[in-house]
């Protein structure tokens, strides 16, 4: 009894750090067959001892209950919507404008921006207990058992934060080409794009069908930073990392506007390489002191923007 104690709290570290190696860093240290031996072992184990069984084992992805609605959830903080830039004049005014208020020492901090869902996840003590989407930025649905599914999302953070975090929610295009495929040979209606088809897939009331999907997330923000002690966007993605969770390494420090202005050119012409949509490039200024001075307007931050890629011309035949 003691030793089925002690090897499934082992199988369940070793099954959540392959877990961690292959959904996140993209680097399995095992063949998936290792993975799937192990995972049958502890499902084995948990059935013989089902007081073992605890809410953040790699088993408990896939909840059994279908739900038969979503239940609503208050963001703690309002997750906001960007102002956006379509070319280069407006980064420049946007520099412009933050110069005028904040003088030269600032620096941007440029992250692709996924084309999905936004959502928000909350951590206690480090255990992953609710995931919602944006919904209206104050109010979204409670998709927890949804997001469960989402391998790149860990049960359990490395460390045990209690912490609210931000991200985007979407489905590759490898996914997104088989799932439509799917859905034309048994004369289903496909999705129109991978936004569309990762809105839908969360919006399941059976988990079992976005556990189906091959839905993936980056994730971007901190809900309440002041207790992180991180003192600017950079410093927070980097303790996203290090809690365990999926950022996108793309992400770049931006000194000065020139910079943005470059990096927004090399992911015009690089964007048709990523596995996964982008609609633009999110610019803010890196340092949380100077956000928290710069505030909002009525419904946005002064202190980002999101820089649009021109609608791609639609060739219909
Ligand atoms: C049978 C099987 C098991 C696991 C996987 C994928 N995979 C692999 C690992 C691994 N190698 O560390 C970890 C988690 C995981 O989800 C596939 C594709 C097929």
């Amino acid at each position: 009894r003691s030793s089925a104690e002690k090897r499934v709290r082992e199988l369940h570290d070793l099954l959540s750090q392959y877990n961690y190696e292959y959904h996140v860093l993209d680097k399995p240290s095992v063949p998936d067959v290792e993975y799937d031996q192990l995972l049958t072992e502890l499902k084995e184990l948990e059935e013989a001892f089902p007081d073992l069984q605890s809410p953040d084992s790699p088993t408990q992805r896939v909840g059994g209950a279908v739900l038969d609605q979503f239940k609503k959830v208050t963001h703690r903080s309002p997750m906001l919507s960007l102002g956006n830039a379509f070319n280069e004049a407006d980064l420049r005014s946007f520099d412009r404008r933050i110069r005028e208020s904040m003088g030269d020492h600032v620096s941007y901090i440029c992250e692709l921006k996924i084309d999905g869902l936004a959502i928000s996840l909350r951590y206690e003590d480090g255990l992953f207990v609710q995931g919602a989407t944006r919904g209206d930025g104050t109010i979204g649905e409670d998709i927890t058992a949804n997001l469960r599914t989402i391998r790149s999302i860990p049960l359990r953070l490395r460390q045990p934060f209690s912490i609210e975090v931000r991200g985007e929610a979407f489905m590759p295009m490898s996914s997104f080409l088989a799932l439509n495929e799917e859905k034309e040979k048994n004369a289903e209606e496909p999705f129109a794009n991978p936004r569309n088809a990762a809105a839908g897939s969360l919006r399941q009331l059976d988990p079992r069908i976005a556990a189906s999907r091959n839905l993936d997330i980056f994730l971007y923000g901190i809900g309440d930073p002041g207790e992180t002690g991180v003192e600017s966007q950079s410093e927070g993605l980097n303790l996203l990392s290090e809690l365990g969770l999926k950022t996108n390494n793309e992400r770049r420090v931006c000194p000065t506007i020139d910079d943005v202005i470059s990096y927004v050119q090399e992911w015009t012409e690089r964007r048709a390489e990523l596995s996964y949509d982008i609609d633009g490039i999110v610019i803010k200024v890196n340092s949380l002191a100077q956000q928290e001075e710069l505030g909002f307007t009525a419904k946005s931050p002064r202190w980002a923007i999101a820089y649009k890629f021109p609608a791609e011309e639609v060739v219909t035949i």
